[in-house]
């Protein structure tokens, strides 16, 4: 009787911080907020529901598919459509990756480590439909309490983008509060750097990132951080509408910057819906961030 072959088992893919460090460098270090506030919707004359949701983001990925380093969906902005509006999340997430392009699902979660693990479920398991790449998470539970999103995240080749210094002026008391001689923001960067040991004994970018805004001006120095020992992506919001430009990413980031994925929506969202004007807006604030993080 002749052999019948089993199915192949499923590709692994790369980790999350091999395709990210390739995406960037394919297309520079921008990922493109897609965050559908009711004023953007307006302005491109759609309708503050899920039908204007679908449309305005679909046309995002229309115009930066494969165009940019990676796409990161807002998820409040989709929640707050209900149902229908996670349903277009789930559309956005499985469209952009047969555009080949990276997302990022800007969800921010965090919880107790039982229930943690749902949420795990949910953005990090092959095959939900909310599991982008990488997903945003809060580690004000305390940096352990992230313990089932890193296991799924390592299982899977997915990443995680942890809370680390915000772009806002409201997360500094927290984050610079000091334990001892160490900052909370700096026990979350300990906590990664941990977490990407194994990559960096292999000479690659860890899959665990850090959010660290393009806003903060001095802060990782403040709150006693060395970034470029963390070894992973580090999400920079706050270019564009929040203020940071090119001078403002390299001030932050310094010695770290190789790592840097530079983050906006509104700054290019605003050039829409035109999708020449958005892929124009997006090559600007890529090339911005280039000069600023490869000098
Ligand atoms: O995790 C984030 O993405 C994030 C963290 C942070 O510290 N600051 C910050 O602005 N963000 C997100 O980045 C996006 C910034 O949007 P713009 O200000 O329009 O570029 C929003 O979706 C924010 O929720």
């Amino acid at each position: 009787m002749p052999q019948v072959p089993s199915d192949p088992a499923p590709a692994v893919p790369a980790p999350f911080g091999a395709r990210v460090a390739r995406a960037m460098a394919a297309h520079g270090p921008l990922c493109v907020g897609i965050d559908p506030h009711p004023g953007l919707l307006a302005a491109w004359g759609l309708s503050d529901d899920a039908a204007g949701l679908r449309d305005f983001s679909l046309t995002v990925i229309d115009a930066l598919g494969g165009q940019v380093a990676a796409l990161k969906p807002q998820s409040a902005l989709f929640e707050r459509h209900g149902s229908a509006g996670i349903a277009v999340l789930e559309e956005v997430v499985a469209v952009a990756r047969s555009a080949r392009t990276l997302t990022i699902v800007d969800a921010k979660r965090g919880d107790i480590g039982s229930t943690m693990a749902a949420y795990a479920d949910a953005y990090l398991r092959d095959g939900s439909p909310l599991a982008g790449d990488a997903l945003t998470v809060s580690p004000y539970l305390g940096f352990g309490s992230l313990a089932p999103a890193l296991d799924m995240a390592h299982a899977t080749g997915r990443g995680l983008f942890v809370l680390c210094l915000t772009s806002n002026a409201e997360g500094v008391a927290l984050q610079h509060a000091r334990d001892g001689d160490t900052s909370v923001a700096g026990r979350i960067a300990l906590g990664a750097a941990s977490a990407n040991r194994t990559a960096r004994d292999h000479g690659t970018l860890g899959s665990i990132g850090l959010v660290v805004g393009a806003t903060i001006g001095d802060g990782a120095h403040e709150a006693g951080i060395d970034l470029a020992a963390v070894n992973g992506p580090l999400l920079a919001p706050g270019v564009g509408a929040q203020g940071a430009g090119g001078r403002e990413l390299a001030a932050v980031f310094g010695a770290a910057r190789s790592n840097v994925l530079a983050s906006s929506s509104r700054g290019v969202l605003g050039a829409g819906p035109d999708t020449r004007g958005l892929l124009a807006a997006a090559r600007r604030s890529a090339d911005d961030a280039a000069t600023a993080l490869r000098a």
